[in-house]
């Protein structure tokens, strides 16, 4: 597989991890829902799960650098995440999927792509080889000529990960990718993870547990706007036992884990 490397990317990088956070608070709206998070990510496939409510789609909003801390320190690819300047270097690197992502409903998923290609400032002569290879990468060669309003959810949710990766991202963020998948297509979803993550920070917010035991290297448990556990799917999954409610060792895990400081809201 054929990678496009700029002379930014052969330079040495400057930093230890891609992601590093202390004491970090984030915001949304008036309300603090992320509070004193420490955290150092490098490359791999790192899952973010927790419940409904934990703080993973914001977190991962301030690591795509959309949504400005309100607190502590938050370094993206070696930049302060803090400030309003000097982020245009660390976007370029990063790729995006937001749960809900806008597009124009005329674009075919080839003009999608590309639109985002030339946002994230891919060398011009770079974009139609880029925008084939993303297509291809998510199983939408054959529709790469279709609008985007002719597209289902699971289709949509790919071309959203198509425009994601076509800047080969040194950090990729994925809220939620598996929504709307068929089974087959989260399989792929997962091998492509796995080969991403070989060189690439990908983080991935998802409530699919199983996803993480399959395809992820690290796993981040949230609870609370609070950091509970960093550690591998193994590590989860020997943290619970018999009595903790699951289908899988890891489910039962989960369960543990965010049974453990206090229960985590609800009797959801
Ligand atoms: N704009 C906003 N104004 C006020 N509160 C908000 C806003 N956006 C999110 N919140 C609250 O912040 C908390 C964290 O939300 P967030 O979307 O980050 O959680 P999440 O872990 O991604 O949840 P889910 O699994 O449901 O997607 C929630 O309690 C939510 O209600």
């Amino acid at each position: 597989m054929t990678r496009l490397v700029g002379a930014a990317e052969l330079a040495p990088a400057g930093y230890a991890f891609e992601v590093r956070a202390a004491g970090l608070r984030l915001q949304a709206g008036r309300r603090t829902v992320v509070d004193g998070l420490d955290l150092s990510l490098g490359t791999g496939v790192h899952g973010l799960l927790g419940p409904n409510g934990a703080g993973k789609t914001t977190l991962i909003r301030a690591l795509a650098t959309v949504l400005r801390p309100a607190g502590g320190t938050l370094e993206v690819l070696g930049r302060p995440a803090t400030g309003r300047t000097g982020l245009r270097e660390p976007r370029r690197r990063i790729g995006y999927l937001p749960q809900e992502f806008g597009y124009y409903r005329r674009f075919t998923v080839r003009e999608f792509v590309e639109y985002m290609a030339w946002l994230k400032e891919v060398p011009g002569a770079d974009v139609p080889a880029a925008t084939q290879r993303a297509i291809d990468r998510v199983g939408l060669a054959d529709r790469a000529d279709h609008r985007m309003k002719t597209l289902s959810g699971g289709m949509l949710r790919r071309a959203g990960i198509a425009q994601a990766i076509v800047n080969d991202p040194v950090l990729l963020l994925l809220d939620e990718p598996t929504v709307g998948l068929d089974p087959a297509q989260r399989v792929r979803l997962r091998e492509l993870l796995q080969t991403l993550g070989a060189d690439t920070c990908v983080v991935v917010s998802t409530h699919l547990v199983e996803d993480v035991a399959a395809a992820c290297t690290g796993v981040l448990l949230m609870a609370d706007g609070r950091l509970v556990f960093q550690g591998t799917p193994a590590e989860i999954a020997a943290a619970g036992g018999p009595e903790h409610p699951g289908d899988s060792p890891i489910e039962r895990g989960y369960a543990a884990l965010l049974a453990r400081p206090e229960p985590a809201g609800g009797t959801w």
